[in-house]
């Protein structure tokens, strides 16, 4: 067991309860994927489980340790956070912004050795990604920066990895790329959560499914089970339909529009 999440619950100022009851385990080397609708508390849930909020109530625990006495660089050894966009101000190159996932590895005024640039030409390598070192990071294109920022999460050499919408704003074909690097990712022994807007992403993927709902409670299970087409309905508001097909050996989601509007 890498991650535990106990009994979680998290309001914002205005006490409204955006998690409730959250429970679940992750294992080493395992999958989840978080859907639910705009504003349901996906990021919110990632957030307090890379101990950037702090839960209103419960426990998380990072492998056999509560993660509430940690402080973020503890936790940033073991939990590596590739967020939805990433723009910084400096023109870093690639390799500059791929070395920083070594920062917790590092004293407070330490500077990367050569050891660490090393690590991170690895992890840019390990991607195949290594013909971006040198272009400026404020350069690069959507799909780019997402590699360069998961080169960032494996030279942080953590064990999990949370994406936030690793599909966003990229075209399809690079959506399949990064999904299927996510997957090859977890064959390498990586666990990872990620959240998506895309049902169909949980069939390709695999792995245990979190639906995450308006009331804040997580219902979690394997793909076929959790994803019926009345669960989609309800969560998305829209009518699905949830397709077997032969050749591809899994099901699709569809979505039509008559009596739309
Ligand atoms: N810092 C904040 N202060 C107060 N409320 C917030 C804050 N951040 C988010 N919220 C609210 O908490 C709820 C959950 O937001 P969150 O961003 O976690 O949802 P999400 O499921 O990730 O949404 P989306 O799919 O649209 O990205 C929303 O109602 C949002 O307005």
């Amino acid at each position: 067991m890498i991650l535990r999440v106990k009994g979680v619950e998290f309001s914002y100022e205005n006490k409204k309860k955006i998690l409730s009851d959250v429970n679940f385990e992750l294992d080493k080397g395992s999958f989840l994927t978080i859907l639910g609708p705009n504003g349901a508390g996906k990021s919110t849930l990632l957030n307090c489980i890379t101990n950037l909020l702090k839960p209103t109530r419960g426990e998380l625990w990072l492998k056999d340790q509560l993660m509430c006495g940690m402080d973020l660089k503890q936790v940033a050894k073991t939990i590596a956070y590739v967020p939805q966009v990433h723009i910084p101000t400096y023109e870093f190159t690639s390799l500059d912004f791929v070395v920083m996932g070594r920062s917790p590895h590092l004293g407070m005024f330490q500077k990367p050795t050569k050891a660490d640039y090393d690590i991170a030409k690895a992890a840019l390598v390990q991607l195949d990604s290594m013909e971006l070192a040198e272009k400026p990071y404020t350069k690069l294109s959507g799909g780019e920066r997402q590699l360069v920022t998961i080169a960032r999460a494996i030279a942080q050499e953590a064990e999990l990895i949370v994406f936030d919408e690793p599909t966003a704003y990229l075209d399809y074909g690079n959506q399949i790329r990064i999904l299927k690097l996510i997957k090859t990712l977890t064959q390498r022994g990586y666990s990872v959560i990620m959240t998506t807007h895309s049902p169909d992403h949980a069939f390709l993927l695999g792995g245990k499914i979190g639906i995450l709902d308006y009331h804040g409670g997580l219902q979690i299970g394997a793909a076929e089970e959790v994803l019926q087409e009345e669960v989609l309905a309800r969560i998305y508001g829209t009518d699905v339909r949830v397709i077997y097909v032969k050749e591809l050996g899994r099901s699709v989601c569809a979505a039509s529009l008559a009596g739309f509007l």
